[in-house]
């Protein structure tokens, strides 16, 4: 089968140049920032093509420059698929091998947004894709031409985080924009099946696609000193406070999302969509999402936690999707403190004990003990596996915990109750006791 480029798939968008750099060229980026901008370039013009970086990895950047940098994207409902071809990428670099290249595209005074979808865990000014990001900004200080740098990764006030980590590095951040952002599009990792879907519904081999579901939101605030392509015009929301939108997506899908992946990978479910039909599973997310989540939040107007919280389920259950709660899974001590510790902080600070999301904190503790339900192994992947396992009581591991969970003493004997039921009458078991 002929390979997807620019000879076998004519009718893709060229756009006339480069204004974005986007760091970590993940599935996340191809499917959401990515057609957002080519929307916008279509609706409004401007030379805001992508050039793309894989902070280490080859995987996707190896296929898209044999594809012209063209690939598709397939939006899977259920069992119906529909396919995208994207071209607004202009470049696809690689950190690891040519960084002065990366560097020297961070100071073009023609890119006017960085943007970064390269995990939680990469938000440190030692780690590798930081410190060349502000190589980058060092060398463009001679020019200081305009830049906004958008974090689009799953963190609170990331636009913020991303400035305190920045700022003491750099003698000037005058000329540096920090939107926060609340990004929102489920995209699997792709997988062989993937790609046999693109075959079948492209006609032609392309190893660079990703799956996603059909919703797909973009917040941002407005702070971008050299301009951007009108994402407004391609449906994104421009505000100025994103904040409940992040808290509203962190801590009620999110949450829900880690969730159904621990409770799912210990009863032995695959995939997100398989998790949620467990018995008993849907009424439990019900009711820890109404009881323990939505009085900790205060939603956008217009808009309840219950009514966002019912939608994100319905997202979940996306058969066609086959998001595996093994990928969700991983990085938990990154990702729990906003999706869960957050709710139950703040849940003991007004007097409650918040039972379905200490559940969910027990599962994680036992899914980090490494045995499902039935006895099979589970992985943990996680920056700070070893310090996991080797910790007895992980409630005091105070890089993970906000401060006083460690000696909360109703905390501890809810925790130790859930532990007790999982360990008896694993998920199943334990979901059917609540109904
Ligand atoms: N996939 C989704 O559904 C989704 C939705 C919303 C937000 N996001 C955000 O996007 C991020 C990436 O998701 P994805 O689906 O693209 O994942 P992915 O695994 O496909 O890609 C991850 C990217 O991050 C880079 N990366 C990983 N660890 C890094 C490190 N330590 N330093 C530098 N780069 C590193 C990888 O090289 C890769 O480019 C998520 O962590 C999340 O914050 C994802
Ligand atoms: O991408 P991760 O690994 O940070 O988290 C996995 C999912 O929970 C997440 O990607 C959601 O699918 C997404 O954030 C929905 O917008």
């Amino acid at each position: 089968m002929e390979r997807l480029n620019r000879s076998t798939f004519r009718d893709v968008i060229e756009p006339p140049g480069t204004g974005i750099a986007h760091l970590g060229l993940g599935a996340f980026h191809r499917a959401h920032e990515a057609v957002f901008t080519e929307d916008a370039i279509r609706k409004a013009g401007g030379d805001w093509g992508i050039a793309a970086v894989a902070p280490r990895s080859r995987a996707v950047l190896d296929p898209l420059l044999e594809q012209d940098r063209l690939y598709s994207v397939l939006t899977l409902d259920g069992e119906q698929v529909t396919p995208r071809v994207l071209g607004v990428h202009t470049q696809a670099l690689h950190a690891a091998s040519a960084p002065a290249a990366v560097e020297r595209l961070l100071a073009d005074p023609a890119v006017r947004i960085v943007t970064l979808t390269v995990t939680e865990k990469a938000y440190r000014a030692d780690s590798g894709i930081m410190r060349l990001l502000l190589a980058g900004l060092r060398a463009r200080a001679a020019t200081q031409a305009p830049i906004a740098l958008v974090s689009c990764d799953n963190l609170p006030s990331n636009g913020q985080r991303l400035r305190e980590l920045i700022t003491p590095e750099l003698d000037d951040v005058s000329f540096i924009g920090f939107p926060s952002t609340m990004v929102d599009r489920i995209v699997p990792a792709s997988t062989d099946a993937t790609y046999a879907t693109a075959r079948e519904v492209l006609g032609l081999e392309d190893r660079a696609c990703v799956a996603a579901e059909p919703f797909n939101a973009w917040v941002l605030e407005d702070d971008f000193p050299g301009g951007r392509p009108a994402w407004d015009q391609a449906g994104a929301v421009i505000t100025d406070d994103v904040a409940p939108w992040e808290g509203l997506k962190l801590r009620a899908l999110l949450g829900v999302h880690s969730a159904l992946a621990y409770l799912g990978a210990l009863a032995g479910a695959r995939t997100v969509d398989q998790a949620l039909a467990l018995p008993g599973m849907r009424s439990a997310m019900e009711r820890f999402i109404a009881t323990d989540i939505a009085p900790t939040l205060t939603p956008p107007d217009g808009v309840t936690v219950e009514q966002y919280g019912r939608s994100a389920l319905e997202r979940f259950a996306n058969a066609g999707l086959r998001h595996r709660t093994l990928q969700i899974a991983m990085d938990g001590s990154q990702k729990l403190p906003q999706r869960l510790l957050g709710t139950i902080a703040d849940r003991r600070a007004a007097g409650s004990v918040p039972v379905y999301a200490t559940l969910v904190l027990a599962a994680w503790m036992k899914f980090v003990r490494g045995a499902a339900d039935d006895g099979t192994p589970l992985p943990l992947d996680d920056p700070m596996a070893d310090r996991l396992r080797a910790t007895p009581s992980l409630l005091e591991l105070d890089a993970v915990f906000p401060p006083g969970f460690a000696d909360d003493a109703e905390l501890r004997a809810q925790l130790s109750a859930w532990s007790a039921d999982l360990d008896r009458h694993g998920v199943v078991g334990t979901l059917q006791a609540l109904r």
